[in-house]
């Protein structure tokens, strides 16, 4: 359990957004609210006849009543946010002073609330108060908001005798452990946390913590209090409908919401110890320990507190120097809104206490914090969110999907190809094998009665199946040729010739088989081309979704938000309804580059599923040489229709239809007359003519047309399917190629509305005036002129965030190379600013801390981009010696002046590159020499719409920046 360093939460990805960013730019700083609460005089004083020393003589300012014994020398009049006179009530305290500070909690913004000033000035009479209300806001604004969860969690404890005591938890010891988590900051171990479930619970466990508090008699207060009370609520909200308002600043969301993240806060209250001197006290012994004690977290928090006021780059903090000031750091000077009530009394006598209590009140002015919104994305969540992502599309990609009908079918199709295949190969040794057969015994018909010799008959039937007559698309023809076979077939059997039926047989099953397999492939063929168009329509609607999208988050952007729901100080919350509108945008969005993803894989499967069919097809030695031993080929099929399909593929542009004509005269049977279908001649191996170099009819040995083979059609056929498929592979490769530089350059689109919604959301937060953000950009069209101007300066911003950002020096190289002030760069060069813009505020709000994870790729950090920027020079001067002669590295170690004598001489000249972004001849040369070491040509080896989606660190094989992916993951889907 934390002991919040406000802002971290155990197992969870904490997301930081600054409180008042208009467009996401720059970190807004805040400085610590200060008010002064003059309380009147006690009965102690008023008995004691003490005298009225100090004045609010308006809102702002307190002034010390003059003394006649008294020195002019010091300042009389004290200005501050606000201040409070005696007649003032806690109320009015609460709500101009504090409020706002407190009820930022609600919003992910972590707070704090100081009560700060001598023994008896008011301190817990004051905290009580504000306490109160703050818990009844919380619980009002938690009513008024039906459409989240919320959780509150409170923890309370005691800085006693620089020991750490749980207040609601007496049994767990004196002094608890102050932890250091590099992610979490100071954690109090092992400090119990409370969930509160009403309005009258948290106040339960308040009370409980008032009364576990260590409370001494001073000579000043009768019920001193002599330790620093913390009393933390810590509040998170998640941007739907459910929240919690945590301690531990951990968020939970509900199962069957998509959103995964929470905002989270704590909100201290902080009640410390008299600041006045022990000696004041009149304290001895025990008292006096306690006072040394109590003044050294306090003499701490004064000296950290005067270190902020003259900036936080004046040198140490002590932060570590008292366990007060280590626990509070986030709320002196880091992310935290932070309000300190100093709390005086009037009385004469404590004059110059009170004039202390104000010294310290005009530094803690000058302490700026850098508030930020707290979102939560829990790991658990992220994991679980991440998994089913992945799993889904990894069974999308892998498995073949039955919704995904047509993958499937494709696939069903090859096997049934492939068994086709065999079926026929085996058939085709069959028929081979009873052609042989049939030969022979043409050898003995000498013996034979004209009506016992088969040949006819079989003659007939085969030539019938061998034939590639138009006639055949005819279903009556077909009918009939069908009924001439089955009455040949009768024939043949009452001839009762068992040999010539079981060629018959065999032949009509060969026939049936290549009939398949014609319209099997057919179908595949189809198929694939369905898949091609409904690529081509999935890609075009990408476009039009981006394109709509944009559209709408101008008109979003044009909307001012009014009016607001609830408003605490600056940040204002977001508009519900634009939220959730670009949340469901983004959503859209997000599956839309999932969709081309898919386009992309699926794509490359036709790919796959045209060179398998190609592959599939007998090459054309094959044919040739099989052609020799088969006399019929595989396609001999009768199915004339299917195979002017199959040659005239649909997915082959190129493919004419002076092509297409030629194959369908090439199937055609000879136009002489002479012969009908059923009248070819069967084609024996003996028959069989060879093929002549066109490809062309051949005349048989004996010279007649009837040896005009279907199996050179056929070849010749095969060959144009094949020619054709080729052509059809090599297109789908040119559409792919085409596609996926459509795809990148919808992925860069992507990005740049993924900034915009990024910027768009910050700015609701932020309540800021996006119409009148003079800073804000659009990509519209530029004149060339103008754009010439915005080209040079966006160049030169983009070069220093490369610098500052430290940058991959061979993607600068590369990005400096390819845009050169094109007016197709715009976007390019927009989204590269944005990034980096995006990249330097990152790295800034993480500062040392150690980056968190996203999945298991580390995030970026500063120190990781510049391991990775050093990686990559060790790199670079390694290919100095391989890249470059002796004579060309010592030219450039001249140039570059270093010391040829000088030891590591290539890293040194290595570490020269790029560290000049004001000076455009070293940016140019620097380029020129890193794209030498790499072997980039300007225009040769990436296109620009190629350029981010392809570039690897050389060294270690992983994008520059983890992939800009990972900014769109930062909007809460
Ligand atoms: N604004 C006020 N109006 C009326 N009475 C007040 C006011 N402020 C403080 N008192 C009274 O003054 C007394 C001392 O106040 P309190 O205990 O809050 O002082 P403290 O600063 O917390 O002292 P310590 O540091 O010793 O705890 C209390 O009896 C309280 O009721």
């Amino acid at each position: 359990m934390t002991v919040k360093n406000p802002g971290t939460t155990p197992a969870s990805k904490i997301e930081r957004t600054p409180v008042s960013t208009p467009g996401g730019s720059k970190v807004k700083e805040e400085k610590i609210v200060v008010t002064v609460r003059l309380r009147p005089l006690n009965k102690r004083e008023q008995l004691a006849k003490d005298q009225v020393a100090w004045e609010c003589i308006d809102e702002h300012t307190i002034v010390h009543k003059p003394q006649t014994q008294e020195r002019a020398t010091q300042p009389a009049s004290f200005t501050f946010d606000r201040v409070f006179g005696p007649a003032c009530l806690t109320e009015s305290v609460y709500e101009e002073g504090v409020k706002n500070v407190a009820l930022s909690a609600l919003m992910g913004i972590n707070a704090t609330i100081f009560a700060y000033g001598q023994t008896s000035s008011g301190k817990t009479y004051t905290m009580r108060g504000i306490t109160d209300k703050a818990v009844h806001d919380i619980y009002k604004h938690i009513m008024n908001t039906p459409g989240r969860d919320f959780r509150i969690r409170i923890s309370g404890l005691e800085i006693y005798n620089e020991n750490v005591r749980d207040l609601l938890n007496s049994e767990s010891g004196r002094n608890l452990k102050l932890l250091d988590d590099p992610e979490k900051g100071t954690v109090v171990e092992k400090l119990v946390e409370e969930t509160a479930n009403n309005v009258q619970h948290l106040r339960q466990l308040i009370s409980i913590c008032e009364a576990q508090r260590q409370v001494g008699e001073t000579s000043l207060n009768d019920t001193s209090s002599r330790s620093h009370q913390i009393i933390r609520l810590a509040s998170s909200e998640t941007c739907t409908k459910y929240l919690c308002i945590t301690v531990t600043i951990e968020s939970i969301h509900r199962e069957s919401s998509d959103c995964v993240r929470s905002y989270v806060a704590s909100l201290n209250f902080v009640d410390l110890a008299g600041s006045e001197r022990a000696s004041q006290t009149n304290a001895d012994g025990a008292r006096l320990r306690e006072g040394c004690h109590i003044n050294l977290s306090l003499m701490t928090l004064t000296t950290v507190i005067r270190k902020l006021s003259v900036g936080k780059r004046s040198g140490h903090i002590p932060y570590r120097d008292s366990k007060l000031t280590r626990i509070l750091q986030h709320s002196l000077g880091g992310n935290a809104r932070t309000a300190i009530i100093c709390t005086l009394s009037p009385a004469l006598s404590h004059a110059e206490q009170s004039r202390n209590t104000l010294y310290f009140a005009t530094r803690a002015k000058e302490v700026t914090n850098n508030a930020q919104v707290n979102m939560v994305v829990p790991d658990k969540q992220l994991v679980k969110h991440l998994q089913k992502e992945v799993a889904r599309l990894e069974a999308e990609l892998r498995t073949p999907d039955p919704s995904n009908e047509k993958d499937w079918k494709i696939q069903q199709m090859e096997m049934e190809i492939e068994e086709l295949r065999h079926q026929r190969d085996l058939a085709q040794s069959q028929v081979d094998e009873l052609r042989r057969k049939l030969e022979d015994e043409q050898q003995i018909p000498q013996g034979l009665k004209p009506y016992e010799s088969p040949l006819p008959v079989v003659k007939k039937c085969l030539s019938f199946s061998g034939a590639l007559s138009p006639k055949l698309d005819d279903g009556k023809e077909t009918n009939s040729c069908n009924k001439i076979r089955n009455t040949m077939g009768r024939q043949t059997m009452r001839q009762s010739s068992m040999t010539p039926f079981t060629l018959m047989h065999e032949i009509r099953k060969l026939e049936q088989l290549q009939e398949q397999l014609g319209e099997e492939a057919n179908r595949a063929l189809e198929v694939l081309q369905k898949e091609v168009a409904c690529h081509k329509q999935g890609n075009q609607n990408a476009a039009e979704t981006i394109a709509k999208l944009q559209a709408e988050i101008r008109e979003m952007c044009a909307i001012r938000q009014t009016p607001k729901e609830f408003e605490v100080g600056n940040v204002v919350p977001v508009n519900r309804s634009v939220s959730a509108n670009l949340k469901e945008e983004i959503t859209r969005l997000h599956s839309q580059g999932n969709n081309i993803a898919d386009l992309e894989e699926q794509l490359e499967n036709v790919q796959k599923s045209i060179d398998k069919l190609v592959t599939s097809l007998p090459t054309d030695q094959q044919s040739k040489s099989e052609s020799k031993k088969k006399k019929l080929l595989p396609l001999a099929s009768s199915n004339g229709a299917n195979r002017h399909n199959f040659i005239r593929s649909p997915c082959s542009p190129l493919l004419t239809t002076h092509q297409v004509v030629g194959t369908e005269i090439e199937n055609r049977a000879p136009e002489n007359g002479a012969v009908t279908p059923s009248e070819t001649p069967l084609v024996s191996e003996k028959d069989t003519p060879t093929r002549s170099e066109e490809g062309g009819d051949t005349s048989s040995k004996e010279g007649t047309p009837y040896r005009r083979s279907s199996s050179v059609n056929m070849r010749k056929m095969q060959k144009m399917f094949q020619n054709a498929a080729e052509e059809n592979v090599r297109s789908i490769r040119a559409y792919v190629t085409e596609l996926k530089e459509r795809v990148a350059k919808l992925q860069y689109q992507k990005q740049l509305l993924v900034c915009q919604v990024l910027e768009l959301e910050a700015n609701e937060v932020a309540g800021y005036d996006i119409e009148n953000d003079e800073n804000r950009t659009e990509i519209q069209e530029a004149s060339p002129a103008a754009w010439n101007v915005i080209f040079r300066e966006q160049r030169q911003q983009i070069i220093e965030l490369w610098d500052v950002c430290h940058v991959s020096i061979i993607h600068r190289t590369q990005f400096y190379l390819l845009f050169k002030g094109d007016p197709a760069d715009q976007i390019y060069m927009e989204v590269e600013l944005r990034r980096l813009t995006w990249l330097q505020q990152h790295l800034a709000e993480l500062g040392n801390a150690s980056p968190a994870r996203f999945g298991n790729e580390p995030t970026i950090s500063l120190s990781s981009s510049i391991r990775a920027l050093k990686r990559e020079r060790e790199f670079l001067a390694k290919r100095l010696t391989t890249r470059l002669t002796a004579e060309e590295r010592d030219a450039l170690y001249i140039k570059w002046e270093i010391p040829l004598d000088g030891k590591h001489r290539r890293i040194q000249f290595i570490n020269r590159l790029w560290t000049d972004p004001h000076d455009p001849k070293h940016v140019q040369e620097s380029a020129d020499i890193v794209a030498k070491l790499v072997g980039f040509c300007e225009s040769g080896n990436l296109s620009k719409e190629m350029f981010e989606l392809n570039f690897v660190l050389p060294s270690d094989k992983r994008p520059w920046l983890m992939g800009w992916d990972q900014i769109s993951n930062l909007l809460p889907l």
